[in-house]
């Protein structure tokens, strides 16, 4: 199971290190330490603290250049994150397609740029208005074909790990109903067994505690984003995770 967090741009730098202070001192003491990949994913200047601070916790970046050096001002190279020791990077988040103007070539280079760093990609897909489960699994599938186009042609293979998250469901009061996630993740993860490498379905969107066990035939865990900005959320999807494997 992935419990993946992105802290956006939500928190102060100090603020961040506290959470992954916690998370980490929660994680430690945890039953289900070992059969959980728990990752936090902050803003660029704290991704060495938090590596710091991080314990178990994986550490990743919120995006990546999709060049490993030279004249691009204000951009931040997969070899410098790997270097620092950040083993994920989220590509093609939905804020960032929106707002930054992530096309589909670029999130295509990014996840080439991430897995020829050998980092894994949490490629971000999901529809945008809301369809069935069938049409919104068509959605995602032409998103991550698209997604891995760049890195399969250069005969790339590594881990990836797909954030199913409905652009609908982000930033909203509720997440997606778990039948739909069930419905589109099923889908999603019978695609993936034709792509060469591991790969996980992990879902995001208003997630919190309490949906996991409702959808865990289907994914491989969860994205958060503000419903764990509580520590102890985390423990209470810790503690759903150790109910689900006993
Ligand atoms: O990266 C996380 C997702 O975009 C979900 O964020 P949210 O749970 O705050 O809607």
């Amino acid at each position: 199971m992935i419990v993946g967090v992105s802290l956006k741009m939500y928190f102060s730098h100090a603020r961040t290190v506290a959470w992954v202070e916690e998370v980490a001192a929660i994680l430690a003491g945890h039953p289900v330490r070992e059969a959980v990949t728990a990752l936090v994913i902050p803003q660029f200047p704290s991704i060495p603290a938090c590596l710091d601070a991080a314990g178990d916790l994986a550490v990743g970046a919120q995006d990546v250049a999709t060049d490993d050096a030279g004249a691009f001002t204000g951009e931040v190279s997969a070899a410098v994150l790997a270097e620092l020791g950040c083993r994920f990077v989220e590509v093609g988040h939905a804020e960032r397609r929106r707002m930054f103007g992530d096309t589909d070539e670029v999130v295509a280079a990014k996840v080439h740029a991430a897995v020829r760093n050998g980092i894994t990609p949490i490629l971000c897909v999901g529809e945008e208005e809301r369809l069935e489960p069938a049409d919104a699994a068509e959605v995602c599938i032409r998103q991550i074909r698209s997604g891995l186009s760049a890195a399969s042609a250069a005969g790339i293979v590594g881990d990836l790990v797909i954030a199913y998250e409905p652009l609908w469901a982000i930033g909203a009061p509720e997440p997606a109903h778990p039948d739909h996630i069930r419905g589109v993740c099923a889908v999603l993860r019978r695609h993936l067994t034709d792509v060469p490498g591991q790969t996980s379905v992990i879902y995001g969107g208003s997630a919190r505690p309490g949906l996991l066990t409702q959808i865990a035939d289907s994914v491989d865990g969860l994205f958060l984003g503000r419903f764990v900005h509580e520590s102890s959320a985390v423990r209470d999807i810790l503690d759903e995770v150790g109910a689900l494997s006993a």
